[in-house]
């Protein structure tokens, strides 16, 4: 059983943050959460209606509330965000003030992109050049995730379960050299 606080996986669309989360909080016997399901729940509508009627604004206005809710209400789960939680300050101040331990998810433009092709879920990809999107937007938020992150976890080529185990073994070695970076400043 390994002690940690919330978990929280941020990284682009298509990085594997549901389907990572949902294998991580299994292995860890812990609750699992999606930004993007609480979103949908509260609203009683899905993500591409809610862009459709409320447009991408008040998409954000809806993420930043379940974030905060979720940082607020939730102790020791797993939380998969939607890739543009980045985005505002205001998430980021909040991700980096908590003390969830934030794992980044990495995957390259051409993984994302034939990740994201067998859905039509997300609006921001319903475009007529995807790539050049998933491209643009990694741009800007690439450096936001590794901004907020504790962890970065490379997913490219590899089975989900395999990134998984891969996170998994991260947290614990990261909670380890914490533990023993406490024990030094009591001891010293
Ligand atoms: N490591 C991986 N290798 C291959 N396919 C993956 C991997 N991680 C996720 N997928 C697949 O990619 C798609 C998008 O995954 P998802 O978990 O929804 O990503 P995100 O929540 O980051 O947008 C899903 O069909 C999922 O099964
Ligand atoms: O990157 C983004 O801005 C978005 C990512 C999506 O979540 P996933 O990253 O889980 O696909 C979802 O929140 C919405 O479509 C917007
Ligand atoms: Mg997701």
């Amino acid at each position: 059983m390994i002690k940690a606080p919330n978990i929280i996986l941020v990284g682009p669309m298509g990085a594997g943050k549901t389907t990572i989360g949902r294998l991580l909080s299994h292995s860890l016997g812990r609750e699992f959460y999606d930004s993007d399901r609480i979103i949908e729940e509260n609203a009683g509508a899905d993500i591409p209606w809610i862009f459709e009627k409320e447009g991408e604004d008040g998409f954000r206005k809806r993420e930043t509330h379940a974030l905060e809710c979720m940082l607020h209400n939730q102790d020791c789960v797993v939380l998969a965000t939607g890739g543009g939680i980045v985005m505002r300050e205001e998430n980021r101040e909040l991700l980096s003030n908590s003390d969830a331990l934030v794992v980044y998810l990495y995957a390259s433009v051409s993984q994302q992109l034939h990740r994201t092709s067998k859905s039509n879920h997300r609006p921001l990809l319903q475009t007529s050049d995807p790539k050049a999107t998933l491209n643009a937007l990694f741009k800007v938020r690439d450096p936001l995730y590794r901004e907020v992150a504790t962890l970065v976890v490379e997913t490219d080529s590899r089975h989900p379960k395999s990134v998984a185990n891969k996170a998994l073994e991260a947290i614990k070695r990261h909670l380890k050299s914490e533990n023993k970076a406490q024990n030094a400043n009591v001891n010293g």
